[in-house]
């Protein structure tokens, strides 16, 4: 049977994509918050939506389904026991358990389904709940600087990052920050109990582990290659996982990985941060990470019994041919590798394209230096606009998660 996940490259025709659109809880930041709510600024909501609005408007138009997970939540939320079952979990996560749950879930089942939702994502101020008998930790919340008792979920909209589609499968991720912790425990309970995927697709990692890992890390490069950061967010740990997991499975097709070290900060927190593959044999990168060729790669292949062979590499662009078997490819430098375009253009996520078919591109408008590159290289690019969205730290590859892409010619 076909999976309900079939994703075998990074450029294959984009089929369906997994989407949310921003809600208030990307008002719900302070500047007290914003830190730890990992964004550099408040986003207006209403520009914000207009222009996800127009992102997905673009992809409907260019044949792509485009699911919103909020949608999902809500249908697998419909069933009471599951409903407790996932307000346990959410709870517990956020320390609330016994009576102090208890009261949390007596207001949650005054709300409607798509209330729960919207506020599971917007975040639940303390006024809201009355406790029986407080506790400290009750009347803390999760900062003193908040009026929040759950924290809002402000970088949902980046939906590449709590799971990552890959093959038949998907790895459901633990997040580095507790800010988008719950963010997996949506993922999680979408795959496990809505009909569209339940029973239909691999999990090659939980969110149950000691082991950090972030979408945004997880790039597929072809049906048997892929490449994963070690980044801030996703720890070697985890690579090596992944590959025991991979090279093990026989649902799995995937015999290589090569982990690429990038620089571990907040502005190149993931490897597409940096680095996206836009074609058979096209990518665009940040010379920044480059080091002139001495970079630090590792190419993990299957070992005898269940070992991991491991081979080090320095320079990008030779890895690549060799992994991907080219002669020849082209890395197109963010902001044409100029000293003030590129690290401004990476800022603004200049190296985040999300590829729709090999060769095609959707990105933000605001890094038309990069874009000019893209298009003198012959690539066909779809400009979405960025004001708002942008503030968040992610382009358009961040706030996609393929489900279904076309599988390659060759
Ligand atoms: N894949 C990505 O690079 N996603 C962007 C995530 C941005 C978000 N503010 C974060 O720090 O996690």
């Amino acid at each position: 049977m076909k999976s309900a996940i079939e994703v075998n490259s990074e450029i294959g025709r984009l089929k369906s994509v997994l989407l949310h659109r921003p809600g208030k809880e990307i008002e719900n930041i302070t500047p007290a918050t914003m830190k730890r709510m990992l964004f550099d600024d408040v986003p207006f909501q209403k520009i914000a939506d207009e222009e996800h609005d127009y992102f997905a408007h673009l992809l409907r138009d260019q044949g792509v389904e485009t699911v919103y997970i909020e949608d999902l939540l809500e249908d697998v939320l419909q069933d009471d026991e599951v409903r407790d079952d996932f307000l346990t979990t959410y709870l517990a996560e956020h320390y609330y358990t016994g009576n102090s749950a208890e009261d949390i879930k007596k207001y949650f089942e005054t709300l409607s389904i798509h209330e729960l939702v919207s506020t599971i994502y917007a975040g639940l101020r303390r006024d809201k709940i009355h406790f029986e008998h407080p506790s400290l930790h009750e009347v803390s919340g999760p900062d003193a600087e908040t009026p929040f008792l759950l924290d809002p979920l402000p970088n949902a909209y980046f939906t590449r990052d709590p799971q990552a589609s890959m093959g038949s499968g998907l790895t459901i991720n633990r997040m580095t920050f507790e800010a988008r912790r719950p963010e997996s425990l949506i993922t999680e309970y979408v795959m496990k109990y809505h009909p569209r995927f339940a029973g239909k697709i691999d999990v090659w990692l939980d969110r149950y582990n000691d082991a950090r890992i972030e979408g945004g890390d997880e790039l597929v490069l072809n049906d048997h290659v892929v490449a994963i950061g070690c980044s801030q967010r996703t720890s070697t740990r985890s690579i090596e996982k992944l590959a025991h997991k991979l090279f093990d499975d026989p649902d799995s097709h995937f015999d290589t990985i090569v982990a690429v070290e990038i620089p571990h900060n907040h502005a190149m927190m993931h490897l597409d941060t940096v680095f996206t593959m836009v074609n058979y044999d096209q990518f665009t990168v940040f010379p920044g990470i480059m080091h002139g060729g001495k970079m630090n790669i590792n190419i993990l292949h299957p070992g005898n019994d269940h070992t991991i062979k491991m081979e080090h590499r320095t320079s990008l662009p030779a890895t690549l041919k060799e992994v991907l078997g080219l002669s020849e490819i082209d890395l197109m430098e963010t902001g044409n590798g100029d000293p003030v375009a590129a690290p401004r253009e990476q800022w603004n996520d200049g190296s985040n394209n999300l590829a729709i078919a090999p060769g095609e591109v959707v990105t933000y408008d605001r890094n038309y230096v990069s874009i000019k590159v893209m298009r003198e290289h012959g690539i066909k690019v779809h400009e979405i606009f960025s004001s708002e969205l942008s503030r968040g730290r992610g382009g358009a590859r961040c706030m996609s998660q393929p489900i279904v892409r076309e599988p390659l010619d060759n």
